[in-house]
């Protein structure tokens, strides 16, 4: 049995998260139920802050909240010092709710509208991370309109597809994202943004792919990058301040993954990049990161209550809970796995193997197959682990279930951070026929 965290077993021998009995949060709030783990959160986001500052390397390392956006975790990632990068208005929105400082906030997204980048302007966010030809034509218009300034960092694809455990370099990335680097768009992209005195070129950005288990990947995007950077200071006279490499540092999900250390991804790609540069007489670029799912992925924990079970004799056990695809999404669109126990028994023994499927009304809605569990009934709790990333910020209402509450544990304590959706909050938005 694997623990993450501050996650273990307490003298009731409940499962207990940041010095909270995890049964009683259920009674408390009701199933299902995210749990995050305040502590571990903090633990993660100082971790790759002290790689970078051991290095002494001007550095941010920025929360990509598409993983879990809601503002407490802005505000806890403030707290941690980190920068965000958001990829829509409302994930901007959020952040200008909670307090986030501007200055420290980064735009992504392969499409942004003209309301969008407005909204980013008249915030006067940190930068725009500009994705394409459109949006650097409408980001121009819309800064002469307002008379306005705004640092960019080019989004580049470097040509390296990085899957889960191996790299293929591809001649010709095929990606919605991103100016491509071979065949000569980006550097297009940056003669095109150099001669716009609207926009401050911070420097370029890549992002080569998520749930990342190497530092090879990384190491080579860097490579590609730099080499061209040289090309560009000494053809047009620009030096890159900033090289961001974007998120995708892979976590434990189950007993397969093996992750390294983030900490680890961070002093490889210091040490790569320190190397280029000096080979290549560069200065040494500030570097940036947007890991999201590494900073909150294992954080978080799904209880939910047990219900209908179902038995298919000589096939498997069936075992049905309160929730499901509508508030993890990932098995059914990742085939993604995760290890679950009984929080109100997380050390009895297992004798059944069963299948925890979901309360949707799709086949598809299986959260875990094959799943050892000891005798399981309606009074049981389950503990989903992992669910931290792309869970709660994947939710929705399919078959109008409301979205569950979220809580932070710290310390002994609980604190609603999200509430439970309700039946009226479904039915809000809705206009009658007549
Ligand atoms: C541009 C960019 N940055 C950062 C991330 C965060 O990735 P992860 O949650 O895998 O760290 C993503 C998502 O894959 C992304 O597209
Ligand atoms: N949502 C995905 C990752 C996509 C990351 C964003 N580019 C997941 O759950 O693994």
């Amino acid at each position: 049995m694997y623990f993450y965290g501050t996650t273990g077993v307490n003298n009731k021998g409940h499962l207990e998260i940041g010095g909270v009995d995890a049964v009683e949060l259920t009674q408390e709030f009701g199933t299902p139920l995210y749990v995050y783990d305040v502590a571990l959160m903090r633990e993660r986001a100082k971790g790759f802050k002290k790689a970078f500052e051991e290095q002494q390397i001007n550095a941010q390392v920025a929360y990509a909240s598409k993983a879990f956006s809601t503002i407490a975790m802005l505000q806890l990632a403030d707290e941690e010092g980190l920068s965000l990068d958001v990829v829509s208005g409302g994930e901007l929105y959020t952040a200008i709710k909670a307090g986030f400082p501007a200055e420290r906030i980064h735009f992504h997204g392969n499409n942004k509208s003209r309301e969008e980048l407005e909204m980013a302007l008249d915030n006067r966010i940190g930068c725009v991370v500009v994705d394409n030809f459109y949006e650097l034509a409408l980001l121009k218009t819309i800064c002469c309109e307002k008379d306005a300034k705004v640092n960019i960092l080019l989004r580049i694809t470097p040509g390296i597809e990085a899957h889960t455990h191996d790299y293929i370099l591809t001649g010709q990335e095929d990606s919605k994202f991103g100016f491509d680097l071979q065949n000569g768009q980006a550097e297009k992209a940056l003669l095109t943004a150099l001669q716009c005195h609207h926009f401050e070129v911070l420097g370029l950005h890549c992002h080569i792919g998520s749930q990342i288990f190497e530092t090879t990947g990384f190491l080579l995007a860097a490579k590609k990058i730099v080499e061209k950077m040289e090309i560009w200071k000494n053809m047009h006279s620009f030096e890159a301040k900033v090289l961001n490499l974007g998120g995708g540092f892979g976590i434990r999900y189950t007993k397969d993954d093996e992750p390294i250390q983030p900490s680890q991804y961070v002093i490889e790609i210091i040490k790569e990049v320190k190397r280029l540069t000096k080979q290549y007489s560069l200065n040494m670029p500030e570097i940036w990161i947007e890991p999201g799912r590494s900073l909150v992925g294992d954080a978080g924990i799904t209880l939910y209550q047990v219900g209908s079970s179902k038995e298919v004799p000589g096939v498997r056990k069936y075992l049905a809970v309160d929730g499901g695809m509508s508030d993890n999404i990932r098995p059914a669109l990742y085939q993604a796995k995760y290890e679950a126990v009984l929080a109100n028994k997380p050390l009895a023994k297992t004798d059944e193997t069963v299948s925890i499927a979901g309360k949707c009304c799709e086949s598809g809605d299986m959260l875990i197959w094959d799943l050892p569990l000891p005798e399981t009934g309606e009074d049981d709790i389950l503990a989903v682990f992992c669910t931290g990333a792309y869970g709660y910020s994947m939710s929705n209402n399919y078959n109008r279930l409301p979205r569950p509450a979220v809580v932070f544990v710290e310390n002994g304590e609980a604190r609603l951070v999200v509430k439970r959706e309700t039946y009226e909050d479904l039915i809000r938005l809705d206009l009658p026929l007549k």
